[in-house]
């Protein structure tokens, strides 16, 4: 994916300003920001789910940025770029079975029904599902297991890139910790990841980059152990001290007030 100067407004309000970033194939890029700083819209921009006011976005060799619905949903159909969401509830429609869940992205792409289960059963160890939970519906299942049919329902079609918007911010650390490790797994694949979160703990473990979002502007863009040990922005150094497990110490809290000054948060 390349994302070219883009602009995004709502009304009068920028939204993103100038937010330039590249994926290439098979990398995971970790987007962090605060809430408010966009990170959603970047998401929204990428999926073609929000208009977007200048600058570009490629993805797959396609220049999506001014598709309309029905090129969407041809785009969706080649099974190009899938996503996931922090509420499975969104990503899952409550009237499918899992297995209906799971099938339907195969089924669009005109796989055969048989073949369609059988590639969805085969999916599920890599989920850490089981069988017995095939048939029932996103309502009967916990949230831990319905973010996995999520990411399951993402996969299965075997894109080549997945945007994951928060994907971990509503589960249990137990669960939290499985989903990360699941998504680890799954890179090696080859899928690129666009892993978004206001939490760069979750972020650091998982991501080849990271990049961050700051007011609508990406203010910090590199390679993740750069970003983690050599932050050029202090917003970022923001973000690092206010996750001291990072570096394995207790900050210093007058430092993180320094810096809140200089940012004016
Ligand atoms: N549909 C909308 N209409 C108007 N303004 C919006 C809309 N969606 C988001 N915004 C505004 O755009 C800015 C960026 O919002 P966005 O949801 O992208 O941030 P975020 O970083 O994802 O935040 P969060 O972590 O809280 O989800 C915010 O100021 C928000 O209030």
């Amino acid at each position: 994916m390349e994302i070219t100067g883009l602009d995004v407004h709502y009304g009068r309000r920028a939204a993103l300003r100038g937010v330039t970033l590249s994926v290439a194939p098979g990398e995971t890029v970790g987007i962090i920001g605060e809430t408010g700083s966009g990170k959603s819209t970047l998401a929204r921009a990428a999926l073609g789910l929000v208009g977007v006011s200048a600058g570009s976005v490629v993805v797959g060799g396609h220049d999506v940025t001014g598709y309309r619905r029905r090129q969407w949903r041809a785009l969706r159909r080649k099974g190009v770029l899938q996503y996931v969401f922090q509420d499975p509830l969104r990503s899952l429609d409550p009237d499918l079975t899992v297995v209906e869940s799971l099938t339907e992205p195969l089924l669009v792409q005109g796989v055969p029904h048989a073949e369609a289960v059988e590639r969805a059963r085969a999916f599920l160890p890599r989920v850490r599902l089981t069988e017995d939970l095939l048939e029932r519906l996103p309502g009967e299942l916990s949230g831990g297991q319905r973010q996995r049919v999520a990411v399951a329902r993402a996969l299965v079609t075997e894109p080549r890139l997945v945007i994951l918007d928060e994907p971990v911010s509503a589960l249990d650390s137990a669960n939290r910790v499985q989903i990360l490790e699941i998504l680890k797994e799954l890179r090696a694949d080859g899928v690129a990841l666009v892993f978004i979160s206001h939490d760069l703990g979750s972020v650091a473990g998982i991501a080849d980059r990271i990049a961050v979002l700051y007011q609508g502007e990406l203010v910090e863009d590199g390679a993740t152990a750069d970003v983690v040990n050599r932050p050029r922005h202090p917003y970022t150094r923001l973000l690092l001290s206010s996750a001291p497990t990072l570096h394995g110490t207790r900050s210093d809290r007058a430092e993180r007030d320094a810096l809140r000054a200089l940012l004016h948060v």
